[in-house]
């Protein structure tokens, strides 16, 4: 379970994360989904303890979650692919992880398997692909075995076979009990995939509900169409490129 309260996060003149409360609950998918800007990355990086709150709190299973030996068997994330040493192989990558968190080498072929990186294992991880290295965060967010599941837009660079391995893993990983928060700027691609979505705009929340919730309270025939109407006043490139649908007001679902 994560739990926020009144959580705001400012840089400077520019106010990312505005007074945001919510719940994700475990044994459900919840997606999180804002415009580019919306302040998605910056509350992940608030619940992992990498950035403080300006206001507000944030806790996981009761706890402020703070990177601390072990942290990878309590909380597993995916936030940024790209930000990994190239010149590692995938084994020696998820192991240095696993030694940090005095997790059992064992776990490193069983997630490098789980992923479908075991043929990729000692290849540089210099060479792979954007998919690949996707593959190889979520394998290094599983690698603890943790309870609550963050990913920051986990689809990037996926190959169609990919998604779908993807949708499929959130929802074992969720039908076992975890909590699991998935980001997303793409409403489509959490149709199929959330149980519960949390929809944020300028660092506030713009309403949430069930995908089923969300399109009987904006009154449209998509998630994506309602995503576009809840965020309409936002001022996102995509709430603008969408246009023309009236506001019907949001509120919670
Ligand atoms: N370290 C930082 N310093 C200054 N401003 C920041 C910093 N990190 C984020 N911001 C600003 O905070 C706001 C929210 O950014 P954030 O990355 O959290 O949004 P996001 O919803 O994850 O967007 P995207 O979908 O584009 O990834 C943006 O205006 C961004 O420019």
């Amino acid at each position: 379970m994560i739990e926020a309260s009144e959580l705001t996060k400012r840089y400077g003149g520019v106010t990312a994360v505005d007074g945001l409360s919510f719940t994700v609950r475990p044994g459900r998918v919840t997606g999180f989904l804002g415009p580019n800007g919306a302040g998605k990355s910056t509350t992940l990086r608030m619940i992992l303890g990498l950035h403080a709150p300006t206001a507000g709190t944030v806790t996981v299973n009761g706890r402020p979650f703070r990177h601390r030996p072990r942290g990878l068997r309590h909380v597993g994330a995916l936030l940024d692919a790209g930000d990994v040493h190239g010149g590692r192989s995938a084994s020696a990558h998820l192991w240095a992880l696993a030694r940090a968190n005095r997790i059992p080498r064992s776990r490193v072929g069983e997630v490098l398997d789980q992923v479908g990186l075991a043929d990729a294992a000692r290849r540089r991880i210099g060479g792979f692909s954007l998919g690949m290295r996707q593959r190889l965060g979520i394998a290094a967010a599983l690698l603890g075995d943790p309870p609550v599941l963050l990913f920051d837009e986990p689809l990037n660079g996926l190959d169609p076979q990919g998604v779908r391995w993807v949708r499929g893993l959130f929802r074992t990983l969720a039908a076992e009990g975890r909590t699991v928060l998935v980001s997303s700027h793409l409403m489509s691609e959490m149709q199929n995939t959330a149980d519960h979505l949390l929809v944020i705009g300028r660092g506030a929340l713009l309403a949430e509900g069930s995908p089923d919730e969300l399109r009987r309270s904006t009154r449209t025939a998509s998630l994506e169409e309602a995503f576009m109407q809840l965020t309409a006043d936002t001022g996102s490139a995509e709430a603008a490129a969408g246009g023309g649908a009236d506001r019907l007001g949001g509120g919670k679902g």
